[in-house]
């Protein structure tokens, strides 16, 4: 069993990793014998491996809560720091990191001072937590996804969400009303991006919006804009199975297959033809540059291109078109303020996240988790750990 140490510290990775409690889990070990009071957590490291690991069972320091985690997703960041150990030019795999940032689970334990949590209460753990000091200028304002000093777990070099115990800051946990799951209160991590998109992108009731990619963040999107009252909504992607989700997910929702040797404006042609009238709105939730040219070619004059996904660092864009057509691009990083409204909307029924978990796994086999994760032909949109 994990030693508890007291920790004041808790976002110096290197603390986690040099104790002398940390060890990596062999695969020889049968799973099914760890205990379960072990903080059984599963790291990535820059040697592409993924493997469980037994860190230190925090205690809470002031201001802190421990949350027994009990459901946390599989983000595709998550899969791609393990596989390719690098997102972009600043976030790069130097060492054993732990994953996952789609979480929430059940109050364990509160440090000195925090009066607003008591265990069992039952909470979505907010995946970046801020500076909050007065002295920073995107905290201040709120749009605190900016906060240079940000610790976003599962990012390198801090530590992941995917573990049994962990401790965080009484301020960013969000209270989960009991009709809310604990596999809902994890996905309001991805829905927390889409509702930012949404918000930044300006859709209003009525308008006619392209929906690029039908992964997970393209379906939450989806669901956001139906739930914000687009219509008509057409989502695109490569996979038809992808497609006769987001179907099933939202009745009414057309749907375009995008095959990979057309051309952004020819598919930008039959995206139109099936709209039927000006598209306002596009949310571009892929990041490849095709279907961001697809985005750009569908909508009207004046219309928006919100660009959700990430990719590649430099992207080409039709200039001339865009200027011509007066399109406003706009790109997102993350969100702020968005989990309670989530929670609000979730709870309120006007957003069904159940349908996106179409995997569990236990936290001892959150390998295998990882695996189906990672292979496209497993079919999996959510896969999530459960404990
Ligand atoms: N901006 C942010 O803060 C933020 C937050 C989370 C995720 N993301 C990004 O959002 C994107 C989507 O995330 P996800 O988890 O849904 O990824 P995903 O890879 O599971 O889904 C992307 C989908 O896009 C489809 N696709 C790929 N190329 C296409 C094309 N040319 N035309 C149409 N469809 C195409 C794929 O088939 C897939 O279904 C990723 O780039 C991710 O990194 C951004
Ligand atoms: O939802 C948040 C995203 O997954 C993160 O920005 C991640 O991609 C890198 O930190």
């Amino acid at each position: 069993m994990s030693t508890t140490i007291d920790n004041t510290e808790i976002y110096n990775p290197r603390k986690i990793l040099d104790h002398p409690s940390f060890r990596i889990i062999h695969e020889s070990e049968q799973t099914s014998q760890l205990s379960k009071e072990a903080n059984i957590a599963a790291f990535y490291n820059p040697k592409h491996e993924i493997h469980l690991v037994e860190k230190p069972k925090l205690k809470p320091g002031p201001g802190q809560v421990l949350v027994h985690v009990r459901a946390t997703g599989i983000c595709g960041s998550d899969v791609h720091f393990w596989k390719h150990g690098r997102i972009g030019d600043s976030m790069i795999v130097t060492d054993e990191c732990g994953s996952g940032h789609e979480s929430a689970g059940e109050v364990v334990e509160v440090g000195e001072g925090v009066t607003q949590w008591k265990a069992g209460d039952r909470v979505a753990i907010e995946a970046g937590v801020p500076c909050s000091k007065p002295s920073c200028e995107f905290c201040r304002v709120g749009r605190y996804n900016a906060c240079p000093d940000v610790v976003f777990f599962s990012t390198p070099p801090f530590h992941g969400t995917l573990t049994r115990w962990h401790l965080h800051p009484a301020a960013w946990l969000h209270r989960l009303p009991d009709s809310v799951s604990f596999e809902e209160g994890a996905l309001c991590e991805p829905l927390a991006v889409a509702l930012a998109g949404i918000e930044r992108a300006g859709l209003r009731l009525g308008d006619p919006t392209l929906i690029c990619g039908a992964g997970p963040i393209g379906l939450v999107s989806l669901l956001s804009a139906r739930a914000a009252g687009a219509e008509p909504i057409i989502i695109t992607d490569l996979f038809q199975s992808r497609l006769d989700f987001a179907k099933k997910l939202v009745p009414g929702v057309h749907t375009v297959l995008i095959p990979r040797n057309e051309t952004p404006k020819e598919s930008a042609e039959r995206i139109k033809q099936i709209a039927g009238v000006p598209l306002k709105v596009a949310l571009e939730c892929t990041g490849v540059e095709s279907s961001v040219h697809t985005a750009i070619y569908s909508v009207q004059f004046g219309a928006k291109v919100f660009i959700i996904g990430v990719g590649k660092n430099e992207l080409n864009f039709p200039f001339m078109h865009l200027s011509a057509n007066e399109i406003d691009v706009s790109l997102q990083y993350r969100y702020a303020n968005q989990y309670p409204k989530a929670i609000r909307l979730v709870a309120g029924g006007l957003i069904n996240l159940k349908p996106l978990v179409t995997h569990r796994f236990s936290l001892e086999d959150a390998v295998a988790a990882f695996l189906v994760a990672a292979d496209p032909t497993q079919g999996a949109i959510k896969v999530q750990i459960c404990d």
